[in-house]
């Protein structure tokens, strides 16, 4: 199932934020979305699961470009940049929370639905730590918290919103191999991600926003020159090939910081 945005244009307190914003991601993609600071990667993120409404343009989740939150949520997950808990809940009861799309109004979970919420425990390394109560945890857990929840849902479409960024660098790459293998199962996955080494690496596709604009789509190959590196990010970087696989090496930032 695939996502696209056509011709979105989002305004904000009076400000275009998102001009002419085309994306296409296809079912058992991994696509990131990169761009510097305040470019609106998260506003076209919001975009997709209809907390931002476009003024013009339109956004299509796997052909659904109307109907209910509850019909969009048993295709859409998604985690946002937002950690902080305030509920008094257990790790369980959260991710638990992603069956509710699945669920009838007075319906009980299944032991099937404990079972897949098992399963997300699991995969994001949070079994142990299953009956701690979510206000407890470090930033890093309750990242790997929101993934897990957004797993349980069984989503056919997954928007992560800098997935990794309280993550120490092991649970960096395992969540970013397990996106990779779900991605394999067909899942459709567009995600933000501030490390460019880490898009490359994972990432099939790229769309480079630039003050709300789509500068550049394609795979990181193509999409990360040395002139984009510069004039987008500021930095003096270029791809370089590490054992056949992309790679990208970082100079510095250019000029005055
Ligand atoms: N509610 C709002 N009202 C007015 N402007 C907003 C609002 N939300 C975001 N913006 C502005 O829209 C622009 C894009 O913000 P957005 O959060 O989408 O950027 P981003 O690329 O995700 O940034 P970052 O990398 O810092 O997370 C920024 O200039 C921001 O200040």
């Amino acid at each position: 199932m695939s996502l696209r945005v056509c011709g979105v244009q989002v305004s904000l307190g009076g400000r275009p934020v998102l001009s002419d914003v085309d994306v296409e991601v296809r079912p058992g993609e991994v696509f990131g979305l990169v761009g510097p600071n305040g470019s609106g990667k998260t506003t076209l993120l919001r975009t997709l699961y209809r907390a931002v409404r476009p003024v013009a343009g339109t956004v299509e989740v796997a052909g659904l470009a109307a109907g209910g939150r509850r019909e969009l949520a048993r295709i859409l997950a998604a985690t946002t940049q937002e950690t902080e808990a305030r509920a008094a809940l257990t790790v369980r009861e959260v991710v638990s929370q992603g069956r509710v799309p699945h669920l009838g109004l007075l319906d009980r979970m299944s032991a099937a639905d404990h079972e897949i919420v098992d399963s997300a425990l699991r995969s994001t390394s949070l079994l142990d730590a299953a009956e701690r109560d979510v206000r407890a945890l470090s930033g890093g857990e309750r990242q790997r918290v929101s993934i897990a929840r957004a797993l349980a849902q069984q989503p056919k479409v997954l928007v992560l919103d800098e997935p990794t960024n309280h993550l120490d660098l092991r649970h960096q790459y395992g969540v970013l191999a397990l996106l990779r293998s779900l991605a394999r199962d067909g899942l459709t996955v567009l995600l933000t991600l501030h490390d460019l080494r880490l898009a490359v690496e994972f990432c099939d596709r790229l769309a480079v926003l630039d003050e709300g604009r789509i500068a550049a789509t394609g795979t990181p190959s193509d999409v990360l020159e040395p002139d984009l590196l510069a004039e987008v990010f500021g930095v003096d970087a270029r791809l370089t090939s590490n054992n056949g696989r992309p790679s990208l090496d970082i100079t510095g930032a250019i000029g005055q910081f």
